[in-house]
C-alpha cells in the first residue's frame, strides 16, 4: 500500500440504465500532487467527480479520501475537500468581504477568525482593493477567484476543481494557475478537470486521459506524449515569404507531412528520420533561410489527445 497517496480511486464503475458511464477507472493521487481529468464531452469525467465527492454513489469499486471511505464514511470523507463552483450561493449585493466573512461562519469559524481569514484570502488571491466592492462591478476573472478563495475557507487537505477556467481570458486564466499553485505549494492537494489540453500540460503533475467512461492512459505530461511516438521538429523563419522553400525543404528531406501556421513548420519526426534533421539545417543555411528558431521537441499534448480519442467519438 501507498501510504503518499491521499486519494485512491479503485474499479469504480457508473451505469445510468443501459449506459455505462464509468468502466474499472482506477488512480492514486499523492498528496501534493495536481491531478487532471482531461478527455472529451461525455467522457465521464464529471461523474467520475461527483462519485468522489459523494454526490453520487458508484456502484462497484471503492473510493477513499485521505483514508475515510466515500460510501462508508461520507461525512468524513466530505470534511477532507472543498469543491469550487458554490458562485452561485455567492450574494451579489454584498462585498467579496462579507461574503467570505458568512462563508467563514458557515465554516464554523468565530467572526473574529472568520475576518482574519477573509483578510488573508483577499490578499492570496490579488482581490485586497477590491475587497469592499459589492460583486456586481466583479469581473469573470474576479469571481473566478473570489469562487476559489471561498472554498478555501475551510482549508481543506484536497480540492476539487471542476473546469476552473472554462470561458476566462488568457490573462485571467494565467493568475487562477498561479493562484492553484501557489495553494499547492502550501500543501493542498488538487483534483481538476479540464477540457483544455494546454492547462493539463501546464498545470498537472500527471495526467489521466478519459475516454468513453474508461481510463486511457495515465501519467505524466512527458509520460503521455512519448505514446505518439517520436519527437517534433519545429522551425521558426522570420518571414512568411520563406514558407514554401522551407516546406519544400523539409519535406523533400525527411520524406514526411509538415504542418505549417504561420511562421512555424512542424514534422512529427521518427527515429529513422531524425537522422536527417542535420541535413534539414545544412540546406536552410545553404539557402539562407533566416530562422529564428530550429528546434526537436516531445510533441504538444493535443497530439496525444488525439491520436488516443479521435474518431472513437
Ligand atoms: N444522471 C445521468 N443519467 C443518465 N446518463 C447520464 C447521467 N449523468 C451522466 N450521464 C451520461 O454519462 C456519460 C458521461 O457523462 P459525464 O457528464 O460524466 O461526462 P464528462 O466527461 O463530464 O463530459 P463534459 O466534459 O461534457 O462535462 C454521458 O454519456 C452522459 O450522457
Amino acid at each position: 500500500m501507498n501510504h503518499d497517496s491521499l486519494i485512491k480511486v479503485k474499479n469504480i464503475r457508473k451505469q445510468f440504465g443501459d449506459k455505462v458511464a464509468v468502466q474499472d477507472v482506477s488512480f492514486d493521487i499523492k498528496k501534493g500532487e495536481i491531478f487532471g481529468l482531461l478527455g472529451p464531452n461525455g467522457a465521464g469525467k464529471t461523474t467520475i467527480l461527483r462519485m468522489m465527492t459523494t454526490l453520487l454513489r458508484q456502484d462497484a469499486g471503492k473510493i477513499s479520501l485521505n483514508g475515510f471511505d466515500t460510501l462508508t464514511q461520507g461525512r468524513l470523507a466530505r470534511q477532507q475537500f472543498s469543491i469550487t463552483g458554490q458562485t452561485a450561493a455567492i450574494d451579489q449585493d454584498l462585498t467579496a468581504r462579507e461574503n467570505l466573512i458568512i462563508f467563514g461562519k458557515l465554516n464554523g469559524l468565530s467572526r473574529g477568525d472568520a475576518k482574519t481569514r477573509a483578510v488573508e484570502l483577499l490578499t492570496d488571491f490579488d482581490l485586497a482593493n477590491s475587497a469592499d466592492q459589492t460583486l456586481a462591478t466583479f469581473s469573470g476573472g474576479m469571481r473566478r477567484r473570489l469562487d476559489l478563495a471561498i472554498s478555501l475557507i475551510g482549508k481543506p487537505a484536497i480540492l476539487f476543481l471542476d473546469e476552473p477556467t472554462t470561458g476566462l481570458d488568457p490573462r485571467t486564466r494565467m493568475q487562477m494557475w498561479r493562484a492553484v499553485q501557489k495553494l499547492v505549494a502550501e500543501g493542498s492537494t488538487v483534483l481538476l478537470t479540464t477540457q483544455y489540453l494546454e492547462e493539463a500540460d501546464h498545470l498537472a503533475n500527471r495526467i489521466a486521459l478519459i475516454d468513453h467512461g474508461k481510463m486511457i492512459a495515465i501519467g505524466t505530461p512527458s509520460d503521455l506524449k512519448k505514446h505518439v511516438g517520436g519527437m517534433q521538429l519545429r522551425i521558426e523563419i522570420t518571414d512568411q515569404k520563406w514558407r514554401v522553400q522551407v516546406q519544400k525543404i523539409a519535406h523533400d528531406t525527411l520524406a514526411l507531412p509538415v504542418n505549417v501556421s504561420d511562421r512555424t513548420l512542424t514534422v512529427l519526426i521518427d527515429d529513422t528520420s531524425m537522422q536527417m534533421v542535420p541535413q534539414v539545417l545544412n540546406q536552410l543555411q545553404a539557402a539562407k533561410v533566416p530562422i529564428s528558431n530550429f528546434a526537436i521537441e516531445t510533441p504538444p499534448l493535443d497530439d496525444v489527445f488525439l491520436k488516443m480519442t479521435v474518431g472513437k467519438n
